[in-house]
């Protein structure tokens, strides 16, 4: 048996050079010190992904796309069909954690400045991945065709309106229609289950493809520091062990939320029934919905909630770009700045995002 192995081995090595594969694993390492615990969120990130992929597939078995179809057929799921209710349930909480995961990794990389040279396109594919993952969520959310998620995705959708001149035409591509109706939910379908996997796949491969090039970054204080009190850990199999034990716990925490706190299907959607009370976003989106709720109808001779809009395009677009113009850290500088920037926007979406919840 032994035998056969080594020769299955080799027959592959010859082909494929599996032995310089695993002689550059064993030599990868990742630095090891008071902030190693952030390496992780990006691992928590892909594996929360990782499940998504899966129960989505799953669901798919069963679901159908539908004004007349998509509450009856997820109701099917999670009634009729053996362990339905599960893999929706998981789904919509990986979701959620998966969102969670990716903010945590984003703040810890900011933090520590990791986006620093040479790693600036790692931040950059990083940051569409996280648009991407935010549009995954706000896709996916209408498509039990309920009455919560019509109505968010109504009051969602009508921002892109108050955008002037094209805003109009915009919402139209978006809904496509005037209103939300079966032609909005195919487009999200669409959307939710073959363009954005598609578009996240490739650059999620290269961001990964980044961070293999690079390996991790190390904190800006070892610059000072001689090579021999830089302590690391070898990736294979430490890290990566770790990191297992940490997936696991994970899928863990999501079979507990899933079983004990499993997704709430709700009323079917009705398009002439008024919208109840209180209709709000996703919590992640709650800090952009209520800024806009708070802004008066107009500022500065521009449409309130047109202004809102301005203000974070901009704020988005310098955030994707913070690498470029943090030159005092690049050069080796303590920038104290970059962090009260990073804490202020932190603590104001932290705020919003309570008053979007105490507010309504
Ligand atoms: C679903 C989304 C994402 C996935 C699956 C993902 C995955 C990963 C993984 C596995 C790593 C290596 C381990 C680690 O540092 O945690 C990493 C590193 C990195 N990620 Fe992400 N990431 C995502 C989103 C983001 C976002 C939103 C940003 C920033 C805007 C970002 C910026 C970076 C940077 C700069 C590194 C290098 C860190 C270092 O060298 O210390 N990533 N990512
Ligand atoms: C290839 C990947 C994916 C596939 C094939 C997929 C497929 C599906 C399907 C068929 C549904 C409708 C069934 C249902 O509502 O229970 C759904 C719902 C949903 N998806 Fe995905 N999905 C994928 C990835 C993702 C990702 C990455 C996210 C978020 C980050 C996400 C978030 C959601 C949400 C929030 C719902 C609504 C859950 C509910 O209330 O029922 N999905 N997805």
């Amino acid at each position: 048996m032994a035998k056969f192995g080594e020769r299955l081995f080799n027959w592959f090595d010859e082909r494929y050079k599996i032995r310089g594969f695993i002689e550059f694993m064993s030599h990868k390492s990742v630095p090891q010190h008071r902030h190693s615990i952030w390496y992780y969120f990006g691992g928590v990130s892909l594996f929360l992904f990782i499940i998504q992929v899966v129960t989505g597939i799953l669901l798919l078995l069963y679901y159908r796309v539908g004004e007349d179809s998509s509450y009856e057929s997820v109701q099917f799921i999670v009634s009729k069909v053996k362990f339905g209710w599960l893999i929706r349930s998981i789904h919509s909480w990986s979701a959620n954690l998966m969102i969670l995961a990716v903010f945590i990794h984003m703040f810890s990389v900011y933090f520590t400045k990791a986006y620093r040279k040479p790693r600036e396109l790692t931040w950059v594919t990083g940051f569409l991945l996280l648009i991407l993952s935010l549009t995954f969520g706000f896709s996916g959310y209408l498509l039990p065709w309920n009455e919560l998620a019509f109505f968010a995705t109504k009051v969602g959708t009508e921002i892109i309106g108050s955008i002037p001149v094209i805003g109009k035409e915009l919402l139209i591509i978006v809904r496509g229609g005037e209103d939300v109706t079966g032609a909005t939910l195919s487009r999200f379908f669409g959307l939710h289950v073959a363009i954005l996997p598609g578009i996240f796949t490739v650059i999620l491969f290269i961001h990964l493809l980044f961070v293999q090039i690079q390996g991790m970054s190390e904190p800006p204080e070892w610059e000072k520091l001689p090579p021999e009190k830089r302590k690391y850990i070898p990736f294979f199999p430490n890290f990566l062990l770790r990191d297992l034990l940490l997936w696991l716990i994970i899928l863990n925490i999501l079979a507990v939320l899933a079983v004990f706190f499993p997704w709430d299907l709700g009323k079917k959607a009705d398009p002439f029934a008024p919208a109840p009370a209180g209709i709000k976003p996703e919590w992640y989106f709650l800090f952009m919905y209520q800024t806009l709720k708070l802004l008066p109808p107009k500022v500065l001779f521009i449409e309130g909630e047109f202004f809102g809009v301005l203000i974070f395009t901009v704020a988005g677009i310098l955030w994707m770009l913070v690498p470029f113009w943090d030159v005092k850290t690049e050069k080796g500088y303590r920038n104290r700045l970059i962090n009260y920037i990073g804490l202020f926007v932190l603590i104001y979406m932290i705020t919003m995002t309570i008053l979007g919840y105490a507010l309504s």
